[in-house]
């Protein structure tokens, strides 16, 4: 089955993301891949959009934030650019708003996360504001924090409005938060554009596992060949490592008609029956995982 890699364009608002999509854009038009791209906005209206192209198919998510009030929108623009465009790479620029985790959360939907590779997350940071954070509300500083410390690829855009001395400081303090994270100073998000093709994603049997980078957050597909017993699913359920975010996807058990959705947030499971049959895949985001024994673990059930 065709894969679609996807990125995750993050990083404050006014930070540079449309900067660099464009660029991006550029690159992929030169190295013949096959483009999509959604555009997530705060506003009722899209500005950005149309920076883009024609020829490059836009779905576009406004009025919400993919981390809270839209999500089934995004997996439906998603599905509908997979089914329809078939397209190599999807790129998703997230409003400025957005939390790294909810985001990923929002685009690995159970339906179709076996037919996405999730690439990682690209993060622009303006550097002034990065200087002069201490000045933002604790909110927004915490999740200017949290864009760079899951990117894989972390832009400090904007440096043309630092000085050397502010330059090394931002790089260094960057490269502490984020330390597997490639990072780089840019003027209008130009950067290498190979440092994104090499964001890594490791594919082993008919599971896919996405390292964001090493030591930090990442995404897990396992896709249930048969029905299992719920007793064993919740002691699976039981054992598993804190750190693992969230869960869901559907799950069959025994003496069921159909599958059931389950959801696990910080800790807290949900099932919901279905009324049809679903594809079997369940997706996980967690922070310092060996995804390998958790596999193992569910193909004990
Ligand atoms: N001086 C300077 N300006 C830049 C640079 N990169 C982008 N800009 C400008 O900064 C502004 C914001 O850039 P965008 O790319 O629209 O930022 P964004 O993150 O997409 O913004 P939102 O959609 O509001 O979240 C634009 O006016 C850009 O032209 C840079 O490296 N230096």
């Amino acid at each position: 089955m065709k894969q679609t890699d996807i990125y995750v364009l993050s990083g404050f608002l006014g930070s540079g993301k449309t900067t660099l999509l464009k660029e991006i854009l550029k690159k992929e038009k030169e190295i013949g891949r096959k483009v999509a791209v959604l555009m997530n906005e705060l506003g009722k209206v899209s500005i950005d959009s149309n920076e883009i192209e024609e020829d490059i198919p836009l779905k576009e998510l406004l009025g919400g934030c993919v981390c809270c009030t839209i999500q089934d929108e995004v997996e439906a623009q998603i599905q509908t650019l997979l089914m329809e465009e078939k397209p190599d790479v999807i790129y998703f620029e997230t409003t400025g708003a957005a939390h790294p985790v909810e985001t990923i959360d929002g685009i690995l939907s159970p339906i179709f996360a076996d037919r996405l590779r999730f690439k990682g997350i690209i993060t622009v940071i303006n550097g002034k504001q990065w200087i002069e954070r201490a000045t933002l509300n604790a909110p927004v500083q915490q999740l200017i924090l949290e864009q760079a410390r899951h990117a894989s690829l972390l832009i400090i855009n904007k440096e043309d409005q630092l000085t050397e001395a502010e330059k090394a400081k931002i790089s260094f303090e960057l490269q502490s938060i984020s330390p597997h994270a490639f990072t780089i100073l840019t003027t209008f998000s130009k950067f290498p554009f190979e440092k994104l093709l090499e964001m890594n994603t490791q594919v082993y049997d008919n599971v896919q596992k996405t390292s964001i980078h090493k030591l930090h957050l990442s995404t897990f597909v396992y896709t249930f060949k048969k029905m299992i017993a719920a007793d064993e699913f919740e002691t699976f359920l039981r054992e598993l490592p804190d750190t693992i975010y969230r869960i869901k996807g559907y799950v069959q058990f025994h003496q069921a008609k159909y599958p059931d959705l389950f959801q696990y947030s910080y800790g807290m499971p949900l099932f919901m029956q279905e009324d049809m049959k679903m594809p079997l895949n369940m997706v996980f985001i967690g922070e310092n995982i060996d995804w390998k024994l958790v596999e193992e673990s569910l193909n004990k059930l």
